[in-house]
This record gives C-alpha cells, structure tokens and sequence, in this order.
C-alpha cells in the first residue's frame, strides 16, 4: 500500500518553514509594535458557528465526522476571534470603550470547489482583528499597520498597493439599477469585463443616464483624489454623500499620518466587492504589482455586526482587521534576495574520534549549546572512515566548524575552509 497525503494537502520542508518562519516572525513584530496581542483559536469550530456570520457557504467548510457535533475546520479566523471576544466578557459594558488588539498566525482549510480536487486546501494566514473602535481612527490605524507590514518585508513600495472600497456606497450606487440587473453589473465591475458591461446595460431597456453610470461605476478606481473628485459629480443621496466623505478624510489622514510623508500606495476602488458577507463599511485589498504580475496578498475590512451575532443578548463591538496570506508573500519574496534560500544543517560537528569519545563528545556540544541560545550544534552519529571523510560531509552540510573529541575528552577545533 502507498500512504499519500490528502489531495490539496502540503508538507513544509525545512526550508519551507524557515521561510514562512522569516515572514511571520517580521509580521509578529509589526503586530508587536503596534500593541497587539497573540491570541490563539481553536482549529476545530462547530459548524454554526462557522455560519452564523452568513459569510461562510457549507460548502466550502471541510467538516469532521463526529456523532455528538457538527464540526468543521476553520476557514478563516475573524468568525472565531468575533465568537471568543462576544462569550469571553469582551463586550461588557466596563470593557467596550477599551479598544481591543488580537493577532494570530493559523492555517485555515477551504475545501476546493468542485470539479477542482487536488487543488490546496490548507493555507497559512497571519492577521490582526482590532475591536472596539468603529471610524476613522481605528480604519486608518488598521490600513497604516497593513502598510508598515508590507514595508517591513522590505517590499519595495512601487510593487505593492492598497485598493480600497466602500461595501454600502457602492451597493447604494449599484441599487438605482433594476434588482434582477444588479447581480450581473456587480459580477462584471469586480471581473474587471467592461465588454460584459457594455453588453449587459445595452441589453436592457436602461435610460442613458443609468447607462453612463454603469460605465462609470466600472472607472471608480485609481488614484483616491482622481476617484473621490468623479464621485463628487453624481448626483448622490445624503447618506452617499455621507460614505464621500468619510473617504474623503479617510484618504486625508492615512496621507498625513506617514512620519516620513511618503505618500501610501492606495487606490480606491468602488468595484471592489466584498468577499464575506459579515463587512459592513470599509473593504480592502493588498495586492503585490511586479510589472503586469498582480497576485492578491490579503484582505480585509470592517465587520461592526459580527460580535453581536456570537453575543446571547446580541450585544455587538465595532470590528476591524484584515489578514495576509503567507504563501503568497513568500512567492512574491522569492524574486528578491530577503528570504532564506538555503539552510545550514549545523554551525558546529562534534565528532568522537573513537567509541570512548562519545561521552565527552556529548557533553562538549552541550558546553557550546549553553554559551549561545542561537547556535545549532550537532554531534556526529555516524562513523566514517577518515578525517576527510568527515570533512567532506561536513562541507557538504555547509557546516565550517568541527571539534575532534580524543579519547580522554580533549577536543581540537578546527575551521572548515571554502572549497
Ligand atoms: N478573515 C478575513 C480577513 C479579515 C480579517 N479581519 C477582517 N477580515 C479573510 O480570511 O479574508
């Protein structure tokens, strides 16, 4: 019998996780720094809570077998942090003026579509969740740490950018068109198909002022003052002027607030449509542009109902985070020369020159071990035949520095040259 791994399934290597471990340790400081703390969720989530949101379709969820609950591993974490903070005291009326800061580092399972068997099923994400503080400051505290993780990865700023988007304008704007046409208009800006567009509002019997809006709804995005000031010339209701300008000093802020006044790479971006049904305001997307590449790095956005669907008197807690998807940030880090591209088995190779040695060998490594926490020592196991036998392996191992143990626990140190 061949043992394989479940489709979708991937083991990390060694080299594998030294990168992954390179990315998040530099995430985790940023989360750090910013007065976050790690908290920790269950993988395991009983299926209602998964769903409760609305955002989560069964069928996506891989759920257990289980005869006493219906289980399912978690596809993400804001469901699970939303339900820890609403049953954990969180949302008492002596906590809820305290903002409150989370992060996580997780894997999270999506079960392929169909027809897509074998495709990944399990993902790395690390992400923050701020509640607690609804509007502008807690939005632009959350796009300014999105931006100060990218920089800390030293992602040059030309090849990244934020695209920000308004969940209710846009379904504000989208709503003037007849409800059977909004689906299509909605599927067909967020694709980017201007040629389904086209078709669609031709299609239908729409007056030539509803025409230009679609085609107009598809050119709101870009650079945030280009966008905003197109905006400004609709004809727009109170509360879309309302969401205008909140964008409007949200752009201005984020802008002002950058201590060297490097302007950020944001775009705004009102075709951006929101992937989870739980975001109520504020969306966004991070997404690396190497030349024409663009691959999504993560995101996220404001979800001010969710807590109050896990709380049993339906108390709520504005909501705020977003996620960045570790796979994709170590594929675009690949091209630069950041992340580790290769490991060391070992900086030191004890070696016992004969059997009596071995003790000593032992407790020599273990001498080394204690004078630096970050120092990999391995003791040799296998006998080879000669000294340069030894150093070859060694070499081989890109280990340069070995100590022969004699007999009576005397040891020789010598440095491996390049070859
Ligand atoms: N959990 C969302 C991202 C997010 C975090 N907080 C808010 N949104 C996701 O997996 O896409």
């Amino acid at each position: 019998m061949v043992y394989q791994s479940p489709q979708g399934a991937r083991d990390l290597l060694p080299l594998d996780v030294a990168q992954k471990n390179w990315v998040e340790d530099r995430l985790h400081q940023v989360f750090h720094h910013w007065g976050y703390h790690q908290i920790i969720t269950s993988t395991l989530e009983r299926l209602d809570t998964l769903m409760a949101g609305g955002a989560i379709a069964r069928s996506s969820v891989i759920q257990l077998q289980d005869a006493r609950e219906q289980l399912g591993l978690r596809p993400e974490v804001t469901a699970s942090i939303a339900r820890t903070a609403a049953t954990r005291r969180y949302v008492d009326e002596a906590e809820v003026s305290n903002p409150k800061r989370f992060y996580y580092s997780a894997n999270v399972f999506q079960r392929s579509p169909k027809g897509e068997y074998g495709r990944q099923q399990e993902f790395y994400q690390a992400g923050v969740e701020l509640l607690g503080a609804a509007g502008v400051a807690g939005d632009s505290e959350i796009l300014l740490l999105l931006a100060d993780c990218l920089e800390s990865l030293e992602l040059p700023a030309n090849e990244w950018r934020i695209a920000i988007g308004e969940a209710g304008l846009t379904q504000s704007l989208l709503s003037a068109f007849p409800p059977e046409l909004q689906p299509a208009l909605r599927k067909a800006i967020s694709t980017l198909d201007y040629i389904e567009l086209q078709n669609l509002v031709r299609a239908e019997d729409l007056s030539t002022q509803l025409q230009e809006l679609a085609l107009l709804l598809f050119d709101l995005r870009g650079e945030p003052t280009e966008v905003l000031e197109k905006l400004s010339q609709l004809d727009l209701n109170e509360n879309e002027q309302e969401r205008l300008s909140y964008l409007k000093t949200l752009v201005d802020l984020l802008q002002q607030s950058r201590r060297d006044r490097d302007s950020l790479p944001i775009i705004l971006d009102l075709s951006l449509i929101r992937t989870f049904d739980y975001y109520s305001g504020l969306v966004f997307e991070v997404a690396s542009c190497q030349g024409h590449n663009v691959k999504p790095l993560g995101q996220g956005g404001r979800y001010d109902g969710l807590v109050g669907i896990y709380h049993p008197q339906g108390q709520s807690l504005a909501g705020i985070g977003f996620c960045l998807n570790i796979e994709a940030l170590q594929q675009v880090l690949q091209n630069g020369d950041r992340l580790p591209k290769e490991i060391r088995a070992s900086d030191w190779l004890i070696v016992p020159e004969t059997p009596q040695a071995r003790a000593a060998a032992f407790a020599y490594a273990q001498t080394l071990r204690a004078k630096d926490l970050h120092i990999r020592v391995q003791v040799n196991l296998i006998d080879r035949e000669t000294p340069d036998a030894v150093r070859q392996y060694a070499r081989g191992r890109r280990i340069d520095r070995i100590a022969w143990i004699d007999a009576e626990g005397e040891a020789t140190l010598e440095q491996l040259g390049q070859r």
